[in-house]
């Protein structure tokens, strides 16, 4: 049974999966009203008004997964969320349409001074000279951002017949070429603008992108419009340059701190704004809460997700053809770092056969989640794992060889320690399963699952005799039992797996008899 906590007004129809789920519990409360602890969440579901701060991430110690039924996830410290191996995931498409339209209606009532019109005519007032507006037809559009919804208003603005200008760094030539848009430098944009919109995420990059230095660039008469985030737009350059007369308006959805409460720019007239309305429509609302719901309940299920901010996303075909070497290289990594119990440098993976051509980031995350599990007290995961490696000075790289050694796959793991290095290597048979053929230098061929036993001895008649006994007298029954060597009597390794975990007494008896050079227990 999982367990879901959603905290901020979700449309209840886009739950749905969840709620019809019979292995899942849906709670629908703010986070400051949960009286039980919060620890018992599986999963939490928020819009912006929940902010998941690291100190509610440190409280949800059993959350895996956060979804925002929204695009922006500013709310959420996913910094915090990647070092505490919880997913995060958004919904990115499903408010686009009405966010886009929301930016037209708004630069509409903003050239045509909708709103003012409104309140005066309300006011049992006729004053039609005090209302002249401008086309739109003609007028040349800046877009800052051409993601989603900045295109999406691209089209739009087409089709009223305005000149549509795009400025965005990360905007491939193709795409632009493919929505018939000619990118141009922000300066351009900024010079040539009778209204500029802007439409990124707020990041170090994009924070006050809109201030003294760029307003004083822009057309005077220029009107502005946010509904991104509040920020990118610079909240008191904006007040200055409107108090100047050079802004002639701006449109305003969102604010740096919402609600903006008695904020400056409400006194302007030509000012307008909306409460963050850009995806308030049934319709964004049932979009975001069933993707966000149908991704939720997949990750709960161990299938993969599409939208996450903090892992690499993966298509179901393409973790389909990965999930055998998933599994095998998580199981690699366990058995690596129980085998090589002192601080390590260096992990190399090397992926030969078919594996190389598969999408390898996810497997290297699942191999060092295997191997960083027995070392960190906290959770690791796929989530997490890089970071922490990273975080602990562990070095990781992957090679590709074409040369499988027989094997149609193979992963190889090398792992360098302080005082020496280990090498293993798996493959995946279909149908049979997982396999290691190569440890420690020694070829063997063993299922890496359950209570394994290592030994590494000399190659002398008698030693598999003198292990079974002390097993068989301690009641421990040998499973399967392979061996290797490297030559006729010379170092040779038995892998054994057992029925039950061993006791630390009977691995100090094995460690006591003569040629037994190495005994080590390791629970897959
Ligand atoms: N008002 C509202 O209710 C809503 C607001 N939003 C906000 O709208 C914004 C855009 O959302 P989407 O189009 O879905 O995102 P998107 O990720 O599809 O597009 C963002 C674009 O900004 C560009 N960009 C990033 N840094 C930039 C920079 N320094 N200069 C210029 N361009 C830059 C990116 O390359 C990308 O193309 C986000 O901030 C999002 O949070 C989204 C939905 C509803
Ligand atoms: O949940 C909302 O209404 C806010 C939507 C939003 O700003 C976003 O999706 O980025």
């Amino acid at each position: 049974m999982f367990r879901i906590l959603v905290s901020d007004s979700i449309s209840e129809e886009g739950l749905a999966p969840l709620l019809n789920a019979e292995h899942i519990e849906v709670v629908q409360k703010k986070v400051a009203e949960v009286e039980e602890s919060l620890d018992q969440f599986d999963a939490l579901l928020v819009r912006s008004a929940t902010k998941v701060t690291e100190e509610l991430l440190a409280k949800m110690k059993n959350l895996k997964i956060v979804g925002r039924a929204g695009v922006g996830v500013d709310n959420i410290d996913v910094d915090a969320a990647t070092k505490y191996g919880v997913v995060v995931i958004n919904a990115p498409n499903g408010n686009t349409i009405s966010t886009a339209e929301h930016t037209f209606a708004m630069i509409a009532a903003l050239v045509r001074h909708i709103p003012q019109a409104h309140v005066s005519v309300k006011s049992r007032e006729w004053n039609r000279s005090a209302f002249v507006g401008s086309e739109l037809y003609g007028k040349h559009l800046g877009i800052i951002g051409f993601g989603r919804i900045g295109s999406e208003v691209a089209k739009r603005a087409r089709a009223f017949g305005m000149k549509v200008h795009v400025y965005d760094p990360f905007l491939t030539k193709a795409r632009a070429e493919k929505i018939g848009v000619e990118p141009c430098t922000l300066d351009e944009l900024l010079s040539v603008s009778d209204i500029i919109t802007v439409h990124t995420p707020l990041t170090k990059e994009t924070k006050g992108l809109l201030g003294p230095k760029n307003l004083a660039k822009t057309k005077k008469g220029v009107y502005l419009v946010n509904c991104a985030r509040g920020g990118i737009i610079d909240e008191q350059a904006l007040a200055e340059f409107l108090k100047s007369g050079h802004v002639a308006g701006a449109a305003l959805d969102v604010f740096e701190q919402e609600p903006p409460g008695d904020h400056p720019l409400l006194a302007f007239d030509n000012v307008i704004v909306t409460p963050h309305l850009g995806a308030s429509t049934i319709e964004a609302q049932l979009n975001v809460a069933t993707q966000v719901a149908e991704e939720v309940l997949k990750f709960l299920e161990g299938k993969p997700v599409t939208s996450s901010i903090n892992l690499p996303t993966l298509s179901k075909e393409v973790y389909e053809k990965i999930q055998s070497f998933y599994n095998l290289a998580k199981k690699m990594g366990t058995v690596a770092s129980q085998y090589m119990v002192e601080p390590v440098q260096e992990i190399a993976i090397t992926y030969s056969g078919t594996v190389a051509d598969l999408e390898t980031t996810f497997i290297t995350r699942s191999l060092l989640a295997g191997f960083l599990k027995p070392r960190v007290a906290s959770t690791v995961n796929e989530v997490n794992a890089a970071m922490i490696a990273k975080e602990r000075g562990i070095i990781f790289g992957e090679k590709f060889s074409t040369n499988s050694e027989g094997y149609a796959n193979s992963i190889s793991l090398t792992v360098y320690g302080e005082k020496q290095t280990f090498t293993i290597k798996g493959t995946h048979i279909p149908n049979y399963g997982d396999r290691i053929v190569h440890f420690n230098g020694f070829a063997i061929d063993f299922a890496p699952e359950g209570h394994l036993l290592y030994i590494q001895h000399q190659d002398k008649p008698g030693m598999i005799g003198q292990v079974g006994k002390i097993l068989g007298d301690h009641q421990v029954n040998i499973a399967t039992m392979q061996v290797g060597r490297q030559a006729a009597g010379g170092k040779a390794i038995m892998m054994l797996s057992l029925d039950k975990p061993l006791d630390d007494s009977i691995v100090e008896k094995l460690s006591e008899v003569a040629d037994i050079e190495v005994v080590k227990k390791i629970e897959v």
